[in-house]
């Protein structure tokens, strides 16, 4: 008889007193939010504007053509605005100064128009402007979310959820302004400047020079804040991502939150992140603050400087009240284009910050990716290889599977036990292609599984969790999510196998009625009995089950027992247990010990072995094996 290492009994040991088998609590949560000091969530690398914009760029096509009239219609508004001051010059030279009405009857019908005229247009420009915009949005956003399923399971082990949440549904409204609003408005705003800029150069052109000797210093003004606004502005986007990271973890594990009464801790770690952004929030606003009075004083000055020279050479006879005076309307008009595109520079800005953090998840690139000739295998036959498999996730130190080799012929059922942190799961995630082996080779019907079409792969299997993800939705979509388009009574009859059409039949709508998020509206074994009726319906050659029964009351463990074993008569099954009871009858039985294989055999061979397995038997006594159907000695039959 073989001596089991002291350290295995120790880790098997630790294994009965984590969860016995089939007497467990349901656990009341998935995961406890991570506590650090460290920054939830870090900053994008910056990223210069041009860059930004030659990413996003390519976007745009197709709706390129729509930047024309939008062109158009900013055109026509200063020229309305220009002809506006034009008829105010009229007005006051030809009607207010000799005091004759005659000249007002056409120019108050001309004034009309020209308002309906320019609403028309502004009507016009709105729509089109925020069409564009949302059109381009809508693609965007779409291919953000696209990218970011198609990632490898370890991006999402790594990063924080709500921070991902918040750029795919907020960052990336910046990317518009950034593209189409900035870029139209600094149209719109050079063409205003263009107008006015050639109004008053044909009107005064020494008048004019003199209004722009203040042009350099509005651009230096322009290029200081945007900097320090940018600078606010990425602080105030991480921190609006690391809020959503707290609220979406601390929400999300409610109950753990408030079966340990930690709700103040949670509102406090709330309170940092939501202070943080109301500071970033609050530094940007001071800049900004800071900017529009230096900008008016400017302005100001420019303007004052005009009226001077202007009134001088009114009283010299070389200028006509009223032409003054439009004169001035217009310094003010091409003032604020100057403005406003200087503005637009820190606008530009931060929503570059914005945009950045859309760039650093564009450019994630998933782990296991798809050969270009990848082959289709359709339906496989369920053979399932592990050849000398080895696999250290990224930035650990430890292998958490060293050298694994196991062969389930189709049909076969394959056990994988062992203490907590053995690599049972890790298994699991490199049948299911999450992660690719760093060594050694997975295979599904002799072929290596980057050599097969990734769909496929995931196709010819089914999966039932120990944590069921079941998703806010009718019972009957929760089934169908199996295999979209089963019909009703494909849903039913799976339902039935799985053992779960009597409880379903009680809910207040059947099959119709709406389960919540994550199924908590349901018990622990409805929700495994539901998804082992998804999986009846997938149909699939290979079976997966990582801990069907762990969470599970003993009856419950019993009811699931027997659809179990249904869904897994004529597939291939690995299955990870801790309970006993649904390995022995696998056909081999791989006892893993930190990454390892100890030992493999059948449940007899094993405990004739008097190994490690022998010794985890013993531990938990397992009493004599269960029929179908059949109750636990010292269970209660459901
Ligand atoms: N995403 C991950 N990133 C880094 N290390 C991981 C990750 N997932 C698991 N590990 C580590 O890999 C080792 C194997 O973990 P695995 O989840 O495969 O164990 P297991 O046998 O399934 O355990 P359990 O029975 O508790 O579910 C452990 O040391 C674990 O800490």
């Amino acid at each position: 008889m073989k001596r089991v290492p002291s350290h295995v009994l120790e880790r098997l040991l630790s294994v009965g007193k984590e969860s016995p088998p089939l007497v467990t609590a349901a656990p009341l949560v998935t995961a406890a939010p991570l506590v650090t000091a460290a920054p939830l969530v870090t900053a994008a690398p910056p990223v210069p504007p041009r860059e930004v914009f030659r990413r996003f760029w390519p976007y745009t096509r197709g709706r390129r053509r729509w930047l024309v009239p939008l062109v158009l219609f900013s055109l026509a508004g200063p020229l309305v605005d220009a002809v506006e001051l034009w008829l105010f010059k009229v007005v006051v030279d030809d009607v207010l100064v000799p005091r004759d009405l005659r000249p007002f009857l056409w120019i108050a019908p001309t004034y009309l128009g020209l308002v309906v005229a320019s609403g028309i247009l502004g009507f016009a420009d709105d729509m089109t402007a925020t069409w564009v915009g949302e059109r381009f949005l809508l693609t965007l956003r779409a291919d953000v979310f696209r990218h970011v399923q198609q990632l490898s399971l370890g991006f999402f082990e790594r990063r924080r959820l709500g921070d991902v949440l918040t750029r795919v549904t907020g960052d990336v409204d910046a990317v518009e302004t950034f593209l189409l609003s900035g870029v139209a408005d600094g149209l719109y705003h050079v063409i205003r400047l263009g107008v006015f800029l050639g109004l008053l150069f044909y009107l005064r052109w020494d008048l004019t020079l003199l209004s722009l000797v203040i042009v350099p210093l509005f651009w230096r003004a322009a290029r200081h804040f945007s900097r320090q606004v940018r600078e606010a502005s990425r602080e105030r986007r991480r921190r609006s991502g690391s809020l959503s990271a707290v609220a979406e973890e601390s929400l999300g594990n409610v109950a753990l939150v408030q079966a340990y009464n930690r709700q103040g801790w949670e509102e406090r770690r709330f309170e940092r992140e939501n202070v943080g952004k109301f500071q970033a929030s609050m530094t940007t606003a001071r800049i900004r603050a800071v900017y529009r009075p230096v900008v008016e004083l400017i302005e100001v000055s420019g303007g004052l400087a005009v009226m001077g020279l202007g009134t001088w050479k009114l009283a010299q006879g070389q200028l006509t009240l009223g032409g003054l005076l439009v004169f001035l309307a217009l310094i003010g008009k091409l003032y604020s284009p100057i403005r406003d595109l200087s503005r637009l520079g820190s606008t530009f800005y931060a929503a570059s910050a914005s945009a950045e953090r859309i760039i650093e998840l564009l450019d994630q690139r998933p782990q296991v990716v798809e050969s270009a000739d990848a082959r289709r295998i359709g339906r496989a036959r369920g053979e399932v290889e592990f050849q000398n498999v080895s696999f250290r996730y990224p930035g650990t130190p430890a292998l958490a599977l060293s050298e694994v080799s196991f062969h389930v012929s189709p049909g076969e059922t394959l056990a994988l036990v062992g203490a907590s942190g053995a690599g049972k799961s890790t298994a699991a995630k490199l049948l299911l292609r999450f992660y690719d082996p760093d060594r050694g080779a997975v295979r599904l019907d002799g072929t290596d599984l980057p050599e097969l079409a990734l769909s496929d792969v995931r196709d010819n299997l089914a999966v039932v969790l120990q944590e069921t993800l079941v998703f806010h939705g009718t019972v009957r979509e929760n089934i169908a999510y199996g295999r979209p388009g089963a019909t009703d009574a494909e849903i039913v009859a799976a339902a039935r196998d799985a053992d779960a059409h009597d409880f379903i039949r009680l809910l207040p709508d059947g099959y119709d009625t709406m389960v919540g998020q994550r199924g908590r509206t349901l018990s622990g074994g409805q929700r495994q009995r539901l998804a082992i009726a998804r999986a009846m319906i997938r149909d699939a050659p290979v079976l997966l089950l990582d801990e069907p029964t762990t969470g599970l009351d003993a009856r419950s463990g019993l009811r699931v027992m027997d659809p179990l074993r249904r869904l897994m008569a004529g597939r291939t099954t690995v299955v990870i247990s801790h309970n006993l009871l649904t390995v022995r009858d696998a056909t081999r039985i791989v006892v893993l010990d930190h990454g390892r294989i100890l030992e493999t055999g059948t449940h007899d061979d094993l405990l004739a072995r008097g190994g490690a397995y022998a010794g985890l038997h013993r531990l938990h006594a397992v009493p004599g094996p269960v029929r179908a159907g059949g109750p636990l000695p010292g269970t209660v039959p459901s």
